[in-house]
Order: structure tokens, then C-alpha cells, then sequence
């Protein structure tokens, strides 16, 4: 069955909703199989565009430096060849996964010939707001479409150019399938995204991706649900029971692998009885890597040379090659000073010691809680999810990296044979079943 698709070509953005949430409604009825295959078609016209997206690319790098833009924004803009194949190479990723769409996650007897199904289904219409990462784009485009949504898309405005040329050969992709390419919107501007947040009867959620302020400008600004993909302030505690060696190779990748990104940790907590033989080996680590280092006094009494932290430190995501260190006397403290400047993001500890490192899962609030690895580990494609629309942030799932099982939500179906709740209630009422037929 296929819903008829009328409106005419329209420029206003309720009207650009609307053909979302029509081409988002015929997506929702078609099979795995269809999905795939529109997958598979996004990633050939992506390849046949790649000259234009990088090309569209360097001017929008260009552009960004005339206006001196930060180094990490630089880095999340900046698009090359192998950036845009391993995204490319994600989306084809997604095909080999299971379908989100039309799982059964409860089948029940509640009766004779009264049957209860819980099946997973699209969200509708997604509105996501995100960084200037134009291969973001790429990766929030397929989850949506094999989750059977339709999207709005907005990317910072330093990748407009990127993001056109993205989107323009994913509408040319989907124009061979059996996708409506309206399913995939591109606004370009923050006026459109004030908007946006109006429209809460064609957009059913808001995905933000951005500094903590702008999540919570949205959330105060829409009657729409909001999954807040916010700030990453992500610590590493290292525990009087650590291994030197994995905790100074987990502090390396942590804040030098990708500084730019969200789960890069910014401050290093160290227990105090093994500062004095960590801390030395570990700076000169971080220095040979070019980190800028800052810490509290005590540990300036171990490190004279580097710059003494502020609160403002502690409070700070630097999304740079820089790291703020605190040295603390107790696990407990470690966690209290989590607690009071930690985003929810991603938090990390290294210790031998079991006991520790459960407590440490058990007490610290964020989205991701690992133990002796880095909080790099902080994403959809490596959590096996194919990619991810984001991290969230917030407290009720989902959290941490979203991927296809974050954009589904679900139906109860009951079929029955002229039931009423009637025949269940009063003196002669009649029992339930309630028999677990398997799914
Ligand atoms: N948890 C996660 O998954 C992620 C978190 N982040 C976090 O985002 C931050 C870095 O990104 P950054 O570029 O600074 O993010 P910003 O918050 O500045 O911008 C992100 C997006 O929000 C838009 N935006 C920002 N403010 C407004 C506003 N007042 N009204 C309308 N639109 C607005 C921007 O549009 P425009 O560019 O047009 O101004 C852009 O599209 C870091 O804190 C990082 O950790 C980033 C990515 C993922
Ligand atoms: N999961 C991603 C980081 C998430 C993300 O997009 O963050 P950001 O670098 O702040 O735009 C990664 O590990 O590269």
C-alpha cells in the first residue's frame, strides 16, 4: 500500500514538514529489504558525488579559516577522502544489520483468542540540529531511513556547502528507490530552526547535538519531545591501585586521539598515594603529545612548570590539546568532584582493584562508565550499533551513543474475537491467561 503524496513543491517550512511527515509515513510501510536496497543506492551516489562533497568541502574549509574558527571546529569540518569513505563504508554497514522496525517484543495470551503484541515502530519525522561535521549528515541520514524516519536536518553553519552537497546526492540516490527523496530535509539557517521547534505537529522529536546551552535553549523553546545530545566534560580517574603503564596509554588516547571530539576526557583525577610516581610519566607523555597541562596546587607541588587550574578548569569541555589535572585522596572524592562537574557523557577509571571499579560504575551518573579503557570508546560504530545520531546525554533512554534501537519506539497491538473487559470484572468475572506465547 502506498499513501498518496500530493502537495506541490513549497518553499515555507510547515509546508516542507508537511512532505516530510507524508514521505516519512510511506517509508514506515516499506520492507528491510526495500530499505536496504535504498541504502545501498545512498552509498553508490555518494561515491559517484564524492569530488563535489570534497570540493564543496575545501570552500567551506576555506571559508571557515578567513573567519579564524577554532582548531577543533576546524577538525569536525574538515572533510577528506577517507572521512567521507569511512562514512560511506558505515552506511552499507547498516544494511547488514537487523531492521528496527516490526520487532515483537512482547506476545502474549491474555485470554482465549485475545492476543497482545508490543512491535516496534518509526518515530515519524526526526528534527536533528547538529555541529558543523558534515559526515554526520551521512550517518544521521541512513540511521533514519533504515528506522523508517523521516528527517529534518540542520548542521552548523560553517558546513552549509558540505552539507548541500551531501544531501543532494542522498535525494539523488533515493530518487532510484522506493523512498520519496522529501523524506531527507536540509534547512540551512538558526531562524528556520526557531521554526522548527513550532512544528510539533509534524516533527515528533528534536535531537540537538551541541553545547549544553543550545540543549537547553531548545528544550525551553518546543513542545516536542527533546533527546539532548549535549557537552562532553569526561573525566579519567586514576586509582591508587592502577596499572601505570594501561593508565598512561588510556590518558594518551583519551585526550589525543580525537581532542576535538565530545568523549575526549578534559580532567585527569589521580589518588595521591600514586601521583608521585604516575604523575611525572604520564606529563612527560602528554607533553611529548603536545598537551597543555594545568593543575591544583598539589599537583603544581609535583609539576612546578605547568599553569595552576581554576574552577573555571573544572568547568570546562576545551575540545583541544589541553588537560586539567586534580589530585584527589579517596575514590569517594574522585566521584564527588564527578558529580559536581561531569556532563553525563562519558567517565572512565583505572584500577586492578575489583571493588573499586565497581563501586565507580555503580556511583558515577553518565551515559557511559568504563573501566580501564578510554572514554574514546564513546560512540555507535564502536559499540557495534553501525553508526549513531549522537551521544545523549540526558538521563532517560536512550542514552549514550543512538543508534537504530533510539530512533524506534512502539505499539501495543491486541487482537481479540468480540472480548470485552466486561466479562473480567464483578463476582462471576472471568480470569486472565496472561500466557508468554515466545517472539
Ligand atoms: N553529545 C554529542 O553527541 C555531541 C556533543 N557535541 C557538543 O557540541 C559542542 C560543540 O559544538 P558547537 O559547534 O560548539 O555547537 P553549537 O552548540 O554552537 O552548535 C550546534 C548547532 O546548534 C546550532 N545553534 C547553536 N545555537 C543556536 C541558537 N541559539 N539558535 C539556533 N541554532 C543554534 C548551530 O547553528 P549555527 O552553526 O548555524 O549557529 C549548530 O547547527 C561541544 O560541547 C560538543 O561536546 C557535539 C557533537 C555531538
Ligand atoms: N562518537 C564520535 C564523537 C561524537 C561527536 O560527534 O562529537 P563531536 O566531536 O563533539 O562532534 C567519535 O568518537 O568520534
Amino acid at each position: 500500500m502506498s499513501l498518496e503524496i500530493s502537495l506541490q513543491h513549497t518553499s515555507t517550512l510547515k509546508e516542507i514538514a508537511q512532505k516530510t511527515r507524508l514521505a516519512a509515513l510511506n517509508l514506515s510501510l516499506l520492507t528491510s529489504k526495500q530499505k536496504d536496497y535504498a541504502l545501498d543506492t545512498i552509498a553508490l551516489a555518494l561515491e559517484s558525488a564524492q569530488e563535489e562533497i570534497l570540493q564543496a568541502n575545501i570552500a567551506d574549509c576555506q571559508n571557515a579559516m578567513s573567519q579564524s574558527i577554532s582548531k577543533s571546529l576546524y577538525k569536525r569540518l574538515y572533510l577528506d577522502s577517507n572521512k567521507l569513505q569511512e562514512a560511506i563504508a558505515g552506511v552499507r554497514d547498516l544494511v547488514k544489520l537487523k531492521d528496527p522496525v516490526g520487532q515483537v517484543q512482547i506476545h502474549r495470551e491474555i485470554d482465549r483468542g485475545l492476543i497482545l503484541k508490543r512491535i516496534t515502530c518509526p518515530l515519524g519525522v526526526l528534527g536533528v540540529i547538529f555541529e558543523a561535521r558534515p559526515e554526520a549528515a551521512i550517518q544521521i541520514v541512513s540511521l533514519a531511513i533504515k528506522s523508517g524516519n523521516g528527517v529534518i536536518l540542520k548542521g552548523g553553519r560553517e558546513a552549509i556547502g558540505s552539507c548541500e552537497a551531501i544531501v543532494k546526492a542522498i535525494k539523488q540516490g533515493l530518487s532510484k528507490t522506493d523512498i520519496n527523496p522529501d523524506v531527507v530535509q536540509l534547512l540551512t539557517t538558526r531562524e528556520e530552526i526557531l521554526e522548527l521547534l513550532n512544528l510539533d505537529k509534524y516533527v515528533d522529536l528534536i535531537i540537538p547535538r551541541g553545547s549544553n546551552s543550545f540543549v537547553r535553549f531548545v528544550q525551553e523553546n518546543t513542545r516536542i519531545p527533546v533527546l539532548g545530545h549535549a557537552d562532553g566534560i569526561c573525566h579519567l580517574y586514576v586509582d591508587k591501585a592502577a596499572d601505570i603503564h594501561k593508565a598512561i596509554d588510556i590518558t594518551i588516547d583519551a585526550k589525543t586521539q580525537y581532542a576535538a571530539a565530545c568523549n575526549a576526557i578534559e580532567t585527569l583525577l589521580i589518588h595521591s598515594s600514586i601521583a608521585q610516581e604516575f604523575l611525572p610519566q604520564v606529563a612527560s607523555a602528554l607533553e611529548s603529545e603536545n598537551v597543555e597541562l594545568r593543575g591544583d596546587n598539589r599537583t603544581l607541588d609535583i609539576l612546578p612548570k605547568i599553569e595552576l587550574a581554576t574552577e573555571k578548569d573544572w568547568q570546562t569541555e576545551y575540545s583541544d590539546l589541553i588537560l586539567s589535572i586534580k589530585i584527589v585522596d579517596s575514590l569517594e572524592e574522585a566521584i564527588a568532584h564527578i558529580s559536581e562537574y561531569g556532563s553525563r557523557h562519558t567517565e572512565a577509571i583505572v584500577t586492578e582493584d575489583l571493588i573499586a571499579a565497581n563501586t565507580f560504575q555503580a556511583l558515577v551518573n553518565a551515559a557511559g562508565v568504563y573501566h580501564n579503557c578510554s572514554t574514546r570508546f564513546a560512540d555507535g560504530f564502536r559499540y557495534g550499533f553501525g553508526a549513531e545520531v549522537g551521544i545523549s546525554t540526558q538521563q532517560m533512554p536512550p542514552r549514550g551513543p543512538v543508534g537504530l534501537e533510539g530512533l524506534v519506539t512502539y505499539k501495543y497491538h491486541i487482537v481479540g474475537d468480540g472480548h470485552v473487559v466486561k466479562t473480567y470484572t464483578g463476582d462471576r468475572r472471568k480470569g486472565f491467561t496472561h500466557k508468554d506465547l515466545g517472539v
